[in-house]
């Protein structure tokens, strides 16, 4: 797994680095060879680099010295001469960089800059960095837009200029870059908010040869989780298996309004590998099911007026749920007493549980001001996985902004904090999924906007429910078990986005696809792995 980091805690690590021996003028020229030697790779004859008053534009001089150097037509462009950059190690290599054989513009005109980005083959963008906050001020927002209207090849330098590197937000206008090398650590902001839409390829740089020794002094804000950490649910099917040893899951869903929820939940659970599925859904929406899921048991379960649970449910649900490996509750059922009551029920049980959809919705309604202040009704001893859209999450803590990761993983850390169980895990959705337990922030492989579609978190909810009847006996740490999940679902996204087209993939595509989106997820484990070379197996 590949640490991000908060600004704060690269601040802390530049200076656990330092005291191990490498300045921060070090580390600037390293940052600056290493932005050079990716600007090379894109075989540049001319260069055009945008510095600002920070350190981020000490490492854009780096570059420009050593791609210089290397016999590359360098322009440089500051908004003050190099003697007068206020940040002290940036004018340092300033100065040196305006000695040698690069061409310097200071402040130039609007005009002046149009017709520098029309010379360039390779822009770098080393005007704001880690520094940056509030809203962009003058040169630097003439010159972002700028350069966003003649759309050249961008490097952008740790972040892109104009991306608050905390948050992930972009207040006014943001550097749109192809590639973007960060130092040292990945910034959670490159994750969150905005950020996703202005990095392009991101690369990182990690600078200090000793980093292994030091990456672990510092918090992580979260964790990449990369194809070759899920491979232990990769593997085939041991050859003695049957249908009890594979795990059972139980659907606790649907309604007469939305009976397809449970209709996904449970085909995707079985497409995911547990050996028995069924389904407990209000009586009148039962046979809906049924006909949609002939190798699937239905039960009828007790109803209200409106066809969602009803008062007698609860027991009835219960009941069943006590011999399953695995209960997923949530997926279409509405948000009414008798489904409160249920939720609240299955909490109580000593059986792996997730919650979804509706689920969450009577437990943040049974809740007041959020489920975070009442721990007492969601700690136990059985796993328990919360799967929340950004809306749902919002609501479960009582209202608290939920806007982008960073908010996210707060509010999902609320939750999680006051129970204070490794076998709790939130599950935070949304366009960068968060999987956070009390120890471990982790993000799984995103899917593309293509999963964005009604119906889709259903199909989650359901992998995630038929992964942990299948692997429940083996986990270690449940936030990777819950990775695994959201990367195969990332992956049936990808697949779906090639066979329907990226607009029209519709959430019961994602189904069938679920077991190709092991063999991808399997064959690009084992080709990080080194272990299989090329497509595929
Ligand atoms: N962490 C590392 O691994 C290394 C990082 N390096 C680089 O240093 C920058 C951070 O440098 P810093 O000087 O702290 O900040 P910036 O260069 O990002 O910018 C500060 C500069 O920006 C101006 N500013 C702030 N807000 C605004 C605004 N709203 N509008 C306009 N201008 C603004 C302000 O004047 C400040 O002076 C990091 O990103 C890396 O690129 C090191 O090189 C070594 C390794
Ligand atoms: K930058």
């Amino acid at each position: 797994m590949k640490p991000v980091l908060s600004t704060d805690e690269v601040v802390r690590l530049e200076d656990i680095i330092e005291k191990e021996g490498t300045s921060k003028a070090e580390l600037m020229e390293l940052a600056g060879e290493f932005v050079a030697q990716e600007v090379e790779r894109l075989k540049p004859r001319h260069v055009l680099i945008l510095t600002g008053f920070g350190n981020n534009g000490g490492d854009g001089w780096v570059a420009a010295d050593v791609l210089s150097q290397k016999g590359i037509s360098v322009d440089v462009v500051t908004p003050v001469e190099p003697d007068e950059i206020p940040a002290v190690l940036a004018r340092h290599v300033a100065r040196r960089t305006a000695a040698r054989d690069v061409s310097l513009y200071v402040g130039p005109s609007r005009d002046e800059l149009s017709a520098l980005l029309e010379k360039a083959d390779v822009v770098v963008d080393a005007i704001l960095g880690t520094g940056f906050h509030g809203s962009l001020r003058s040169p630097f927002s003439i010159w972002i837009r700028t350069v966003n209207d003649a759309s050249p090849v961008v490097v952008s330098v740790d972040v892109p200029s104009g991306l608050d590197a905390r948050t992930g937000h972009v207040e006014d206008d943001c550097i749109r870059a192809d590639r973007t090398v960060t130092m040292l650590a990945p910034k959670i902001g490159l994750y969150s908010g905005d950020g996703p839409e202005y990095v392009g390829e991101l690369v990182c740089g990690e600078l200090y040869e000793k980093m292994d020794e030091v990456i672990g002094d510092v918090e992580h804000a979260a964790e990449i989780v990369e194809p070759a950490d899920i491979v232990d649910y990769l593997q085939h099917l041991p050859a003695n298996v049957d249908k009890y040893s594979r795990g059972s899951v139980l659907v606790v869903a649907g309604s007469t309004q939305y009976p397809g929820a449970a209709i996904m939940a449970a085909k995707s659970a079985a497409r995911a590998g547990a050996g028995y599925v069924c389904v407990a859904a209000p009586e009148p929406c039962a046979n809906i099911i049924r006909l949609a899921l002939p190798s699937i048991p239905v039960v009828g379960i007790p109803y209200d007026s409106r066809g969602s649970f009803g008062a007698a449910a609860r027991s009835a649900v219960c009941d069943l749920a006590k011999k399953y490996s695995c209960v997923l509750c949530g997926p279409g059922m509405t948000v009414s007493a008798g489904g409160m009551d249920v939720a609240l029920g299955l909490l109580e049980l000593d059986v792996p549980l997730i919650l979804d959809a509706d689920a969450l919705n009577c437990l943040a309604k049974a809740s007041i001001g959020g489920i975070d202040q009442t721990p007492e009704m969601y700690r136990r001893e059985a796993p328990l996985i919360m799967t929340p859209h950004y809306r749902e999450l919002s609501r479960l803590v009582g209202g608290d902004e939920v806007s982008d990761l960073v908010s996210a993983i707060d509010a999902a850390q609320k939750i999680v904090w006051a129970a204070g169980s490794d076998n709790l895990v939130v599950v935070a959705k949304g366009p960068t999924t968060a999987v956070v337990g009390v120890e471990k922030v982790l993000l799984p492989m995103s899917g593309p906007a293509s999963l964005a579609t009604a119906g889709s978190g259903d199909v989650l909810a359901g992998i995630l429910a038929g992964s942990m009847a299948l692997w429940a006996d083996q986990v270690d740490i449940w936030e990777l078990l819950v990775s695994y999940a959201v990367a195969i679902h990332s992956y049936t996204g990808f697949a779906a986005a090639e066979e329907y087209g990226e607009k029209s993939v519709i959430a019961t595509d994602l189904i069938d696809l679920i077991g190709p989106a092991m063999h991808l997820a399997g064959d690009e484990a084992l080709r990080s792995l080194g272990l299989l070379d090329g497509e595929g197996a």
